[in-house]
């Protein structure tokens, strides 16, 4: 299906310039290009990825993802996550906290294993819906496949910069152990109330998200204010982020930064907001402390921070499934709810 044509960004609301990136550049060990990523990475966390060979796959997963946000409600709860902390399967509209008061949001989205792609028909978590199942071989594991490929080369950069022996951070993402690495499709409904946030506030839970966007609505915090600026879409380039995993790991060197959904801005507001997203994380068997013993830079940064920052104690896999619970309105049972569906925006693990 040829890509929508959508109005464009409007270009009177403020927007926060990121770093573009050559992935090519980067693949063959540019230099300039690599301290570009290591300046992205250390300070927003957020940046856009250019040339990352994986064009056609995420346009086939747009069309995927629109075929599976309009089955009927039922057929997509037949294939829910449920609420005990899984993550893969199907989240239905409203069904998560935006905030600590109460307020519900306004996505939904659906969620494919990378280890139910890669080992398709062989089931390694859970069944999807027939439209996913047709396309699993054809659509979903090509796409899973390359943004591996694609992140696990920019997480063998961080490596080396982190001074980290050879494949310390490659080894903790092997793609033979099961994990919660995983590919998503999110929907926001068109024409939201004004004022109403479509996805609330938070850090990701992984290592690097790879987020694919067509309109407008990604907001980014500035780090030390109360500003939220918008990251406008350029057509072709993915927007690439630190996640919670690579921040605890690297002892805060690489930054995981807040950032949230508004409905799209200006005249884009009236069309359904879609978007792509695969999700690099640790095995769930990993443990989530920077590891201070392999670098010295990390152990310096571990130093001047508050003691215990960077030791959660906890593996990826628990950190992820504790996040997941958590952000269930249905689970608030008291004010510490909330609170315990933090990462590390909330300092409190
Ligand atoms: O849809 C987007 O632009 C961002 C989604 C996001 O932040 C997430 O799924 O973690
Ligand atoms: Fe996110």
């Amino acid at each position: 299906m040829p890509v929508p044509s959508y109005p464009p960004f409007p270009d009177n609301v403020p927007t926060h310039p990121l770093f573009i990136i050559d992935h090519e550049l980067i693949k063959a060990g540019d230099p300039k290009e690599i301290e570009r990523l290591w300046e992205a990475a250390t300070s927003l966390g957020f940046w856009y990825l250019k040339n990352h060979g994986t064009e056609n796959e995420v346009d086939a997963m747009f069309d995927l993802g629109a075929k599976v946000m309009s089955l009927p409600l039922d057929e997509k709860m037949k294939f829910s996550q449920g609420d005990g902390g899984k993550s893969f399967g199907y989240k239905s509209l409203g069904s998560n906290l935006i905030e600590a008061s109460g307020l519900r949001d306004a996505y939904e989205d659906f969620n494919i294993a990378k280890d139910d792609a890669v080992s398709y028909p062989s089931v390694t978590h859970r069944t999807y819906p027939t439209p996913i199942n047709d396309a699993m071989q054809s659509v979903v594991a090509p796409f899973v496949r390359k943004s591996v490929e694609v992140t696990k080369m920019l997480i063998d950069v961080f490596n080396d910069k982190l001074g980290l022996p050879a494949d310390e951070l490659g080894r903790r993402h092997s793609i033979t152990e099961v994990s919660g690495n995983q590919a998503r499709f999110i929907r926001v409904p068109s024409n939201l109330p004004l004022g109403k946030t479509a996805r609330g506030h938070h850090t990701d839970f992984g290592s690097l998200s790879f987020l694919h966007n067509r309109l407008g609505g990604l907001q980014v915090l500035l780090p030390g204010t109360e500003t939220w600026q918008y990251i406008k879409p350029i057509p072709g380039h993915a927007i690439c982020n630190i996640g919670d995993a690579l921040h605890i790991l690297s002892g805060g060197v690489l930054h995981s930064n807040i950032h949230r959904v508004l409905p799209p801005p200006g005249d884009q507001a009236n069309f359904e907001r879609h978007s792509v997203v695969f999700f690099l994380r640790p095995g769930n068997s990993v443990l989530l402390n920077a590891l201070t013993e392999e670098s010295s830079l990390i152990k310096a940064s571990v130093d001047r921070a508050e003691p215990g920052r960077f030791t959660t104690g906890t593996t990826a896999g628990e950190w992820h499934s504790r996040r997941v619970k958590y952000r269930r309105a249905i689970n608030q049972k008291d004010p510490q709810s909330w609170v315990a569906g933090q990462g590390t925006e909330g300092k409190i693990y």
